[in-house]
C-alpha cells in the first residue's frame, strides 16, 4: 500500500496547436492521501477538470506520470485504462447522469450489473443507509429531488467500493440545502467508510468540507494544504 491513493509528477497537458495552443496543466505534482477528502479549487480555466481527467485515466498527459495507488497509469492502453476506471474508480458528475427508466436501487447497482460483478450486500446496505435513501429505492430519478438524485449518484459511485472517487462539481446543480446534504454524505463516506474522495469545485463553502485543498491557477499548483 502506498501512502497516496493517487499522485501526479510533473504532469503537463496541452490542447490545440499553433496560436490556439493552451497549456492546461503546466508541471503539476500533487498527491491524494488515502482516506481523505481532497478539494481541487481554482478559477475557471485553471485546469481543475483537466487534472481530474488525467488522474482518473479519462485523458492522458503529454508528459509526466500519474499513479493510482501503486500502479503507474501513464502508458496503459485504452483497454487497461477502461479496466482501471471500471474496477478501481468511482465517478460523480455535476449532471447526476442517472438512467431515467431505472429505479434508484437499479441505478446504484448498474455499474456492477454491467460488469457482471456481484456487490457485497453488507457494504451495499451500509451505503444505502449512509446515503439516507432506503425509503426511496424504488423511485425513479424524476420522482426524486436534485439532492436525492445526486445522493443516488454518490451511492452508485460508492457501491463497488472503489479505491477512490472523483466528483466533478457535485453540488454545481443543487440549491444550497441539497448541496450541503451531498457534502455531508461525502464527508461521512470518508470518516465512517474510509473512502478517498477528490472533488473539483468552484465553491469555497464546498471546499470547506474537505481535509485538503489543492489550488490551481493557470495550470500550476498555487497551494496544496
Ligand atoms: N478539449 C479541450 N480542447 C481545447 N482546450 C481545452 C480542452 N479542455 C480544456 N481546455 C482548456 O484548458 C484550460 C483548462 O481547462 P479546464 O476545463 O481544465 O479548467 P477548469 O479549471 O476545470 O475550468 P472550469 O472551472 O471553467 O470548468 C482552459 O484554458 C480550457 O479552455
Amino acid at each position: 500500500m502506498t501512502e497516496f491513493a493517487a499522485r501526479t509528477e510533473g504532469v503537463r497537458k496541452l490542447y490545440g496547436t499553433g496560436d490556439a495552443r493552451v497549456t492546461a496543466l503546466d508541471g503539476v505534482t500533487v498527491g491524494i492521501p488515502r482516506e481523505r477528502f481532497v478539494a481541487v479549487m481554482g478559477p475557471s480555466g485553471s485546469g481543475k477538470s483537466t487534472l481530474m481527467h488525467v488522474m482518473a485515466g479519462l485523458d492522458s498527459p503529454d508528459s509526466g506520470r500519474v499513479h493510482i495507488g501503486g500502479t503507474e497509469i501513464t502508458g496503459l492502453d485504452d483497454r487497461g485504462l477502461t479496466r482501471l476506471r471500471r474496477d478501481r474508480i468511482g465517478f460523480v458528475f455535476q449532471a447526476f447522469n442517472l438512467v431515467p427508466t431505472l429505479t434508484a436501487l437499479e441505478n446504484i447497482t448498474l455499474p456492477a450489473d454491467i460488469a457482471g460483478r456481484g456487490l457485497d450486500p453488507a457494504w451495499l446496505d451500509e451505503v444505502i443507509d449512509t446515503v439516507g435513501l432506503r425509503e426511496r429505492l424504488s423511485h425513479r430519478p424524476a420522482q426524486l429531488s436534485g439532492g436525492q438524485q445526486q445522493r443516488v449518484a454518490c451511492a452508485r459511485a460508492l457501491a463497488g467500493r472503489p479505491e477512490l472517487i472523483f466528483a466533478d462539481e457535485p453540488t454545481g446543480n443543487l440549491d444550497s440545502r441539497s448541496g450541503a446534504e451531498v457534502l455531508a454524505f461525502l464527508r461521512r463516506s470518508v470518516d465512517e467508510m474510509r473512502q478517498t474522495i477528490v472533488m473539483v469545485t468552484h465553491d469555497p463553502s464546498a471546499a470547506a468540507h474537505a481535509d485538503h485543498v489543492i489550488t490551481l491557477t493557470d495550470g500550476r499548483v498555487l497551494d496544496q494544504t
